[in-house]
């Protein structure tokens, strides 16, 4: 697994911060922003986008994501994820969108106070895959 410096780490969680502004929350008052750090080193943000229809509303870490992959990359090192709120962690529904690209893309999020970073694996074990698709 290709190493992070904690630099890039920094940098990657503060572009999350960055796009917060951008985030478009009327409904939950819950600003979220992402960041992808490609595998050769790009960093691309991305915000929640939420809709009247409720459910029609997508996370900041997809959005990062969807930015990422229409610019053309689909290898990922690590995705930050932040709200001033507070606590926030990838929901289930973004656990299973990552995992689509990788075991071992490291999440970095606050929770508890501290700074977490754990591979997305550690946040959905057993996530279905094309594995399961193919066998
Ligand atoms: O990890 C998360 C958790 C929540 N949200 C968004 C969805 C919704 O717009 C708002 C409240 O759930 O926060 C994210 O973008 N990422
Ligand atoms: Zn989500």
């Amino acid at each position: 697994m290709p190493q992070i410096d904690d630099t890039q780490l920094m940098q990657l969680m503060d572009a999350a911060k960055a796009s917060i502004r951008h985030a478009y929350m009327p409904y939950s008052n819950y600003p979220v922003g992402a960041a992808v750090l490609t595998a050769d080193n790009r960093i691309i943000a991305g915000v929640n986008i939420e809709n009247a229809a409720y459910p029609a509303g997508m996370c900041a870490e997809r959005v990062a994501l969807g930015n990422a992959i229409s610019q053309g990359y689909t290898q990922f090192k690590a995705i930050a994820v932040f709200s001033p709120k507070g606590e926030i962690s990838p929901c289930g529904v973004c656990r299973q969108f990552i995992s689509e690209f990788g075991p071992d893309i490291q999440i970095l999020f606050h929770w508890q106070g501290q700074l977490q970073q754990m591979p997305i694996k550690d946040l959905l074990p057993f996530s279905f895959s094309q594995t399961q698709l193919n066998a």
